[in-house]
């Protein structure tokens, strides 16, 4: 049985006080019983957040981090320095990234296998642009992307990570993906899991989707046979909407 998994990712939003009162007005809400619960936000206000968090089963991730140790990458942050912080959680390749800060497939790969060391679960993204969708290449698209972030992975490492599948056009954009096209991708991923790996590794690995999920269609998506939970923008930033999310997960 896979646990369905709620994941906001706040992007470029709140400081570090916005963060800790957020904490506090969701803490004993975003939990229920059988969800996990996860709050991707910015590097600066991660120790806030995990120190408000603590004692809650609500956990806190980062939304990008370097695979190296350490070294002269400027402006970049380590594995270590998240995991100091109580950080359990990581989104590496998220098409943001991928398109504005040239992330590849290798880096995501790169990223994904040094998450592992750090006892960071990766949150991989992956999904088609409006064009490749057009262009009857969804499929193709997700399995590039896919296969080359899970490659050199243990199948007992494979098991850990979770997918979300987030189709690039549906981001931000109020068009969500049908509850059922999401689902068909999210069953084709499992299958490459599968391929990749093994079956059980395949019935393990949890994959959301994600892009312009709200409180109101979070259910529709929860309902569907191969989607464990949610990878959520904008409807996360507010303290209500996000334990509607959470609830709706159940
Ligand atoms: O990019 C997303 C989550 O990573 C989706 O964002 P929205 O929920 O705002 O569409």
């Amino acid at each position: 049985m896979r646990k369905p998994i709620i994941a906001g990712n706040w992007k470029m939003f709140k400081t570090a006080a916005e963060a800790a009162s957020f904490a506090k007005e969701v803490s004993g809400k975003a939990e229920v019983e059988g969800v996990e619960s996860v709050i991707c936000a910015p590097f600066t206000a991660l120790p806030a957040l995990t120190e408000a968090l603590q004692g809650t089963s609500i956990q806190v991730g980062a939304q990008n981090f370097h695979w190296e140790e350490n070294g002269a990458f400027t402006g970049e942050i380590s594995g270590a320095m998240l995991q100091e912080l109580g950080v359990k959680y990581v989104i590496i390749g998220h098409s943001e990234r991928r398109a504005y800060f040239a992330e590849t497939d290798e880096t995501v790969n790169k990223k994904t296998l040094a998450a592992f060391q750090y006892d960071l679960t990766p949150i991989v993204c992956v999904g088609e642009k409006l064009e490749e969708r057009e262009a009857g290449q969804t499929k193709e698209v997700c399995k590039e992307q896919t296969v080359a972030a899970l490659k050199g992975l243990s199948v007992e490492q494979a098991a850990q990570v979770v997918i979300a599948y987030e189709p690039i056009w549906a981001i931000g954009t109020g068009k969500s993906s049908t509850a059922e096209d999401a689902n068909e991708v999210i069953a084709y991923i499992r299958e490459l899991v599968a391929e990749a790996f093994d079956a059980q590794t395949a019935q393990s690995i949890r994959i959301q989707y994600g892009g312009s999920v709200k409180p109101n269609n979070v259910k529709e998506y929860m309902g569907q046979s191969d989607i464990d939970g949610a990878l959520v923008g904008g409807a996360s930033l507010q303290a209500d909407s996000y334990i509607q999310l959470v609830e709706g997960a159940k």
